[in-house]
Formats: C-alpha cells, structure tokens, sequence
C-alpha cells in the first residue's frame, strides 16, 4: 500500500487492542482508529465514515453482544473483517452470507497475521479482475457473492467458448476460475490452450470440478492450472485459495523483477542487459543493420563518496539514472556494475554523442546533496556491424578510457 489508510478497529478486550497495536506498529500505511465500544463507532462512522478504508470488528461488545457492530459497518458499505473468540459455524455462515470479507479467530499471532494480510490484499484486490467460467448461473452467482466483499472485480462467462473471448478482448483479466465439465470447450481442454499462450504469471488458474475423482485435481494441475477445488466448497476456501495463488503470482513477479532489475536505480542489470542486448544484436544481424554500443562512467565518484557519504552517491546514481531513461526511451539502457552504465542503440555514433552531451548538460541539474558539484560522465561510443555484444562493448569501453584519458566530462566516439 502506498497511501495512507484508516483502519476502524472496534474492539474493547485490552488484550486483543494490544495485540492490534502491535501489529499496526509495523505498518506505516494503516492508520488505526480505535473505538472500544458500538456507541462510540456509531459517532465515528456519522461523523467521517468516509474517511476509512475497511474495519476490523468483535463480534461481541458490551453494548453490541450479538454482532451488530457488524451490521453496523456493513450498513457504511465498509469491507468488514470479523475478529471472534469463539468458533461457530452457524453463525461463520451467516457472517459470510451477509457479505463480511473474512472471520478470523482471536487464537493465534497467526490469525491476527492474516487480518493484515488480508488488509493489504482488499488494497490491490481492487486491481484484480477475475474470470469465472462455469455453466451452473447459481455457482457464477455464489462466486461472485463470496468475491466480491474482497473488492475483486468479476466477470462472468457461461462455457468455455465464451471465457476463451473474454480473454481475448481483455488480455489484462489475472485470474481465471474455471469449471471442468461446461458445454462445448471442457476446463481441461480450455486450460490446456490458454496454456499454450499465457504464462503463469500472466493468468492465474484455478480448476473446479464436482468430481468425486481424486486424479482429477492432479489432471487440472498438469494441464496448466495453479490450484484446484472440488465443489461443493465453502467461501473460506473459495477466498484463501484465491488469495494465495494471486500471492504466489505477486511474490514470482516480484522475484523475476529483482533479477532482472538494479535495485538502486530500476535500470536492467548486467545480465538482463546482456540478454537483451544479444537479442538485438541477432536481430541487427539479421536485418542487416549497424547498431552502437555506449559505455558510460561517471567522472570522479570516490570523491562524491568520500566527501558527501555514500547516501549522496546513491542519490547521484538514481538521479543520473531517471536522467539517462528520460534522454533515451527507446534504447536498451544498464548499469553494469557501481557507477558504469550501457547503452545499445540503432542511433549512429554522431547523433548518439551530441544526444550523449545533451544529457551531460542535463545532469549537471540533477541535484543530489547540498554544495555537491554538478554530476558529470565520460562515455565512448562504438558503431558497427553486429558481430557479438562483446567485442562492442570492448571497443566502446576503450573509446571510454580515451574520454577519460583525455580530461573526463565528454564523449568519444568511432
Ligand atoms: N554510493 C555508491 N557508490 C558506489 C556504488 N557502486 C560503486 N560505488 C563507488 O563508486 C566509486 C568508483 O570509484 P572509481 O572507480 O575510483 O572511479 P571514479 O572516482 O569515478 O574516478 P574516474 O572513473 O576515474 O572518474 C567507488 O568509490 C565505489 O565505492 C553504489 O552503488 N553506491
């Protein structure tokens, strides 16, 4: 979450407010705002319901033992989430039949975890679209009651055919959840060809079938799918399974960016630069066309280190970095390591160095610390035939050494 959320938490146990405090302690984007009793949410909510972006409920207050805290929160259309010291199942239903996003139990550091996880999923929940493909209109309608309360936008398809178009025309859907026997295209057989095209990380999966088969959840599973559920399942089930596999897709992304990416500045890092850059070259090659390559270093930065600490290098990093981007949005840009930087571009050398100098004018704006001088890089440039990413790279490098050989601050080329 980046901004700032209120958190409505109406609870009166001491215990379980010291617990809540806590856990908000570790979370700089939630605001709580505690109100110990119904009366006392009552004025809040008249008074700046707008203002709150979910609430954490007890179920039993002294002036509200039987839920209404509940009904009273749900009546501001804020999503609801139940803390409860006890385990009933009759009364789980109703909660959830009445639309509260999830009932949580006041037993474990666990559970009080997974409130706040659940807290920052309604966040990007909000993003989440999901497909639902099933011929039964009255499992369409339980899904999208039980999904619903967590902010997921639902979109329905009645068979196979139908979800195959949806996601045609919508190729930013995350989620599919996907019934096995429909009319027409069957689940396996839908899984199977959107697998042939759409990565996991791409569309999430999710099989379901009222099979009794124990092989059939593992069939889904090799066809393609994340998970699977056997229906009749209860909404619980339905929300965490949902929940985890968009939380396994999250964390995948978030692992495949850090490897692609340098933290500091967001540029690719060495290997993905080279990766890609080795793509472009087999692709000159082909076409038949000359590429440049750049080296770019910048001048004297011990000495910003040394006199202005490290946090002030980091800042002149990422400064230069947001400058290089912004002057070459087109071309394949890297930090290969400290404070040496690449370049791969169709551009020619000549234009490629005055652009070069262009951005060197720019960085002398960039500031970074205060009384530090302006930033400043030397670079070379090599053009030609394509032959390997290497020797260009080489021959940029020395082109480089010959910048700075020659009093730093400018741009060679060949
Ligand atoms: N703050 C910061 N400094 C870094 C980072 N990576 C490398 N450096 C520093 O960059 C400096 C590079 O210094 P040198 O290789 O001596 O080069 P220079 O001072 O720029 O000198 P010339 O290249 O000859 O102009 C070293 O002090 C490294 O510690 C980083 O991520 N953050």
């Amino acid at each position: 979450m980046d901004s700032l959320r209120n958190i409505l938490v109406i609870e009166d146990s001491p215990l379980v407010l010291k617990i809540l405090e806590h856990l908000f302690r570790h979370e700089p984007n939630l605001q709580p705002v505690f109100c110990a009793s119904l009366g006392e949410a009552q004025m809040m909510l008249e008074a700046s319901a707008e203002l709150f972006f979910a609430a954490i409920v007890d179920l039993h207050l002294p002036d509200a033992p039987d839920g209404e805290s509940v009904d009273l929160v749900m009546r501001y259309g804020l999503p609801c989430i139940v803390l409860s010291g006890s385990y009933n199942e009759k009364r789980r239903d109703e909660l959830l039949l009445k639309g509260v996003v999830d009932y949580v139990l006041k037993e474990s550091q666990h559970s009080y975890e997974y409130a706040f996880r659940l807290l920052h999923r309604l966040e990007s929940n909000s993003q989440v679209k999901i497909l639902v493909a099933e011929d039964s209109e009255a499992t369409r309608n339980f899904i999208r009651h039980v999904l619903v309360p967590h902010r997921y936008q639902i979109i329905d398809a009645c068979d196979g055919e139908q979800a195959l178009r949806i996601l045609q025309a919508q190729p930013d859907i995350d989620m599919l959840v996907v019934d096995h026997s429909m009319p027409g295209i069957s689940g396996f057989e839908l899984v199977k060809l959107l697998r042939q095209k759409m990565k996991r990380s791409d569309l999430v999966i999710l099989g379901l079938s009222a099979d009794t088969k124990g092989s059939l959840s593992a069939m889904f599973i090799k066809q393609g799918a994340d998970d699977f559920l056997r229906k009749p399942f209860c909404p619980e089930e339905l929300t965490c399974r949902v929940m985890f596999t968009l939380e396994r897709r999250d964390m995948l992304r978030a692992l495949k960016k850090a490897a692609q990416f340098d933290a500091l500045t967001g540029l690719n890092n060495r290997r993905a630069f080279y990766e890609q850059g080795i793509q472009q070259f087999q692709q000159a090659q082909r076409s038949g066309h000359n590429l440049s390559v750049a080296m770019l270093d910048m001048d004297l930065f011990k000495q910003i280190n040394d006199e202005y600490g490290h946090a002030a290098g980091d800042a002149a990093l990422i400064g230069f970095s947001r400058a290089f981007r912004a002057a070459f949005p087109d071309a394949l840009l890297g930090r290969l390591g400290g404070e040496e930087f690449a370049m791969v571009s169709p551009q020619g050398a000549e234009p490629l160095s005055q652009a070069l100098n262009a951005l060197r004018e720019q960085c002398r704006q960039v500031k970074y610390a205060v009384g530090a001088p302006p930033l400043s890089f030397s670079a070379g440039i090599y053009h030609g035939v394509p032959e390997d990413l290497e020797s260009l790279l080489h021959l940029a490098d020395q082109q480089l050494y010959e910048a700075k050989r020659g009093g730093r601050g400018r741009t060679f080329w060949q």
